[in-house]
């Protein structure tokens, strides 16, 4: 039988509002720890919106958010993410005239609270040279520690967000829209990095290609407007008709 804390994160009922209109309404999520979970449905089906909720980004009109069993409803989003739930592709915006180790050394001093104390000495700063080219193997870009990020191609830009995303040492990853924009040359790599990075952690990911979801994840929840539709394994919701109906016919499977 599964406890409460099986599950890495968990919306409850969570609803949010703008005006008399709901973005989410009611949803009720639990990703269970180690598994890689998607959230999936059609444009303005409230997928980013539950993002927003989730990660304190957006105050929720009702409902709770809890990680590891914790209710962390109330606290703002740098706590959330103190705590080991990290988006990236939002927080880990990279800078496109760092060089990619400078990019995880950065990443590397927010995660000690230490990124703007320039009067840190220069030392200090080089410690962080090893564990950064560490983060940065990990993510395939060995070779590439002196490269401007802007000098990077596309899928490579993308290791490097998810290697700074690493450097805050996340318990639960949310990942929005991954592939998003990518050339068919990058899915595959960027696809077996995240499972390569989901070891030991949880991910939510927001993604519209479904044979990336499909390949990756073991749970995927389908949201149309604001509300759960269904959840299931992959298998069951790409034959459910409803899903059918709401989702697959409408998006373009790349
Ligand atoms: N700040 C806001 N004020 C008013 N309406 C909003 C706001 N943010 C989102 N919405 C509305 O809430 C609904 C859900 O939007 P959301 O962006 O969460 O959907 P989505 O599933 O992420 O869509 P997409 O796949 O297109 O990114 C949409 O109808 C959107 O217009």
């Amino acid at each position: 039988m599964s406890t409460p804390t099986d599950y890495a994160l968990e919306a409850r009922g969570l609803t949010k509002s703008f005006g008399g209109f709901h973005a989410v309404k009611d949803v009720t999520l639990k990703v269970r720890r180690g598994s890689i979970h998607a959230l999936i449905g059609p444009n303005g089906a409230g997928k980013t919106t539950c993002f927003n909720l989730l990660t304190k980004t957006l105050t929720p009109t009702s409902g709770q958010v809890l990680l590891d069993g914790q209710d962390i409803t109330g606290l703002r989003s740098a706590q959330v993410a103190r705590l080991g739930l990290v988006r990236s592709f939002q927080i880990s915006a990279t800078f496109p005239h760092l060089t990619c180790l400078e990019n995880v050394r950065v990443a590397l001093q927010s995660s000690q609270g230490t990124a703007f104390r320039f009067w840190r000495s220069l030392n200090s700063i080089k410690a962080l040279n090893d564990p950064a080219r560490a983060l940065l193997a990990q993510v395939g870009l060995s070779g590439q520690e002196d490269t401007p990020a802007t000098e990077l191609s596309y899928g490579k830009k993308r290791a490097l967000e998810i290697a700074t995303t690493l450097a805050l040492d996340p318990k639960v990853m949310l990942l929005d829209e991954p592939t998003a924009g990518m050339g068919h040359e990058d899915i595959a790599p960027i696809t077996d990095l995240i499972r390569t990075v989901s070891a030991g952690r949880t991910i939510l990911i927001v993604e519209h290609n479904l044979s990336v979801v499909s390949s990756l994840c073991e749970r995927i929840t389908v949201l149309q407007h604001g509300e759960v539709l269904t959840e299931g394994t992959y298998d069951e919701v790409s034959n459910d008709p409803e899903v059918i109906t709401a989702y697959m016919g409408g998006v373009d499977d790349e």
